[in-house]
């Protein structure tokens, strides 16, 4: 049974409801200081003026510092009653959740399957839950404690109004009912109405940052970068228009405020020289009334802050109840999760037709100036449909060359042609039609399986959807998740193993396969050898004939398939040919070639 959350924290506060109270009264007695404060201080000031006895003068004169004195130190008392109360019963609760989500640990499968779904981390889990605890504290100390004082000192300020003049009492009823009532509930309506649309947008521009930071060059590959920036600046836009308006709206409550608090007391004053009531006393009553109103009006503040915590504290009470059903189920996604990030209707539609010749003449690259060359003096020839492997040692320029080949990099010499054309003069949006692929550190977007894969081509039918993550090895996975292409990967994939991730980032290339050639920045890089070997296969078997693809990779098996085997070595090549050749040559790949085949027996003896 799924139980109101202000009643589940009040059931975890009732043990500390003496200190509560005591808070509460301590916050009335605050307000009522100030209160009688002024009142005594406007009847000192305007009596003053009549000479009255001094000795009455000098009773309302220490009156009047007592008053201020024991102002601040039933201030600082409260403060100091209602963190004790507040920050027991908190801890009471942080107890609980954590032995709540302890005897969940038992279904780690459940967790992952409800975490995919959700779109988040047992780490961000984690903190959400904490700064939701903290809104129990925040519910009793800047809610409760505030609501009480309010209440007590407008029913003292009704009665003393009344006193003195009883319709004075009832206008003043009815001021602090606007004040203390009605606007407070409709401060609560505004924010929630807002709020209800703001977290989500504000969660997904915060994945919008990420992805265009972070996922800046995948982008840029898959030409999509404008449309990503247009979503981006679209979401942006309807997020400050929101806060504008609700900025506004609460600009207008707290005016009406100002004005139910003056209209009151104008009341008040009227009602009160209507019936004759000694003229200092009117005084008294007029300012009296401001400070009750005004401390009503504090209601609509705790009002607001009510409504923004509602979120976290019912899923602190769901997680308490067990309402939430354990680890989420597989079909919720949270109110505030951020909604997929990725969908970006890339320029797909044009496809590159035709068979493209690349050659790299004479490319020199430098990072730094006074630094090494990264690249130094690489001429390739790559013919339409060949197979090139690059490989060579850790930092040997692999990766440059990649860069360089895309567009991403501009060599400091030589040029790199695309059927004759310098690939520096095609059009910035057609060069990924062109070239393109795989790139180191690829990033995978907070969004679903689906998305992440169209992010090149928006138009891809299913058939081709299910191709490519077949050939990357991922369709059965995919087809094993209860929310199948719709499955959400997290940030950066965070909810995908290691293999996983890389599967569906070498599908994706795959779907988005340009026209030319296909790179391939370490495409089986966290996968089992033997994975490694199919994936590898069946990837450069999708590319087709015409197409030309470039492979960068450690691992030495399955090159025998590829054209040419070209091994860097600090930024030059070092050695070239088939890897039959290669293995015959005395050299870095033949050590490396026997190191791994040696390693992958020792693998296959071990498990056998
Ligand atoms: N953005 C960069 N800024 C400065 N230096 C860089 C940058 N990228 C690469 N380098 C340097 O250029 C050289 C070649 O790097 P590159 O990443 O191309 O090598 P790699 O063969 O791909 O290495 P690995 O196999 O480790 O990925 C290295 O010395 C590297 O430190």
């Amino acid at each position: 049974m799924r139980l109101r959350p202000e009643r589940v924290v009040w059931r975890l506060a009732r043990p500390y409801l003496g200190r509560l109270l005591g808070a509460g009264l301590l916050a009335a007695g605050t307000e009522l200081a100030g209160l009688a404060l002024l009142a005594t201080a406007t009847w000192l000031l305007v009596s003053a003026a009549g000479r009255p006895p001094l000795d009455t003068l000098t009773v309302a004169i220490v009156a009047v510092r007592a008053l201020a004195i024991s102002r601040g130190v039933l201030r600082y008392t409260e403060r100091l009653a209602g963190h004790d109360a507040a920050l027991r019963v908190v801890t009471e609760v942080r107890a609980r959740v954590f032995a709540a989500l302890a005897a969940r640990r038992g279904s780690a499968a459940q967790h992952r399957a409800a975490q995919n779904s959700a779109g988040r981390h047992s780490g961000d889990l984690l903190s959400r839950l904490v700064s939701d605890v903290e809104a129990v504290q925040d519910l009793l100390l800047r809610v409760l404690v505030p609501g009480v004082a309010a209440a007590l000192v407008g029913l003292l300020a009704v009665l003393g109004a009344s006193a003195v003049e009883p319709l004075a009492g009832l206008a003043l009823a009815g001021g602090l009912l606007l004040a203390g009532v009605v606007l407070p509930a409709l401060a609560a309506m505004l924010t929630r109405r807002t709020a209800a649309r703001v977290a989500p947008l504000r969660g997904a521009l915060a994945g919008d940052a990420v992805d265009l930071t972070s996922g800046a060059a995948d982008l840029a590959a898959f030409g999509a970068t404008r449309a990503a920036l247009d979503r981006a600046d679209a979401r942006a836009r309807e997020l400050a228009g929101l806060e504008r308006r609700t900025a506004a709206l609460g600009w207008a409550v707290d005016g009406l405020g100002i004005l139910v608090a003056g209209a009151t007391s104008a009341a008040v004053l009227t009602v009160a020289l209507r019936a004759g009531v000694d003229g200092v006393l009117v005084g008294v009553l007029g300012v009296g009334t401001l400070a009750a109103v005004e401390a009503a009006l504090a209601l609509v503040g705790a009002a607001r802050q009510w409504t923004r915590l509602r979120t976290g504290l019912t899923r602190v009470a769901d997680l308490l109840t067990g309402a939430d059903g354990g680890p989420e189920s597989p079909d919720r996604r949270p109110p505030d999760a951020p909604e997929p990030t990725v969908g970006i209707g890339a320029a797909d539609s044009e496809k590159v037709a035709g068979r493209w010749h690349c050659r790299v003449e004479r490319v020199r690259l430098r990072y730094r100036r006074s630094g090494p060359p990264a690249l130094d003096g690489i001429d390739l020839d790559l013919p339409a449909g060949s197979r090139i492997a690059v490989v060579g040692p850790s930092g040997a320029g692999k990766s440059s060359l990649l860069g360089v080949l895309t567009g991403m990099v501009r060599p400091d010499s030589g040029r790199v042609t695309l059927n004759g054309v310098d690939l520096a003069d095609q059009p910035a949006e057609r060069l990924p039609r062109i070239v393109g692929g795989l790139l180191a550190e690829a990033h995978v977007f907070h969004a679903s399986v689906r998305e992440n894969l169209l992010l090149g081509r928006t138009g891809a039918t299913e058939e081709e959807l299910a191709g490519a993550a077949g050939a990357a090895g991922l369709l059965d996975w995919v087809r094993q998740q209860p929310a199948g292409w719709d499955t959400v990967v997290g940030e950066d994939g965070g909810q995908l193993s290691g293999g996983q991730r890389q599967r569906l980032l070498l599908a994706r290339a795959l779907l988005a396969a340009p026209a030319g050639i296909l790179v391939l920045d370490e495409p089986t890089e966290g996968l089992d050898p033997g994975a490694a070997d199919r994936v590898l296969a069946s990837a450069t078997a999708h590319a087709g004939p015409d197409r030309t693809v470039v492979l960068v990779t450690h691992r030495l098996s399955g090159l025998d398939r590829y054209d040419e085997v070209i091994v860097l070595d600090a930024g030059r090549i070092a050695h070239r040919g088939s890897h039959a050749e290669l293995v015959e040559q005395s050299g870095w790949y033949r050590d490396q070639w026997l190191r791994q085949a040696g390693a992958e027996r020792d693998h296959l003896s071990v498990g056998s």
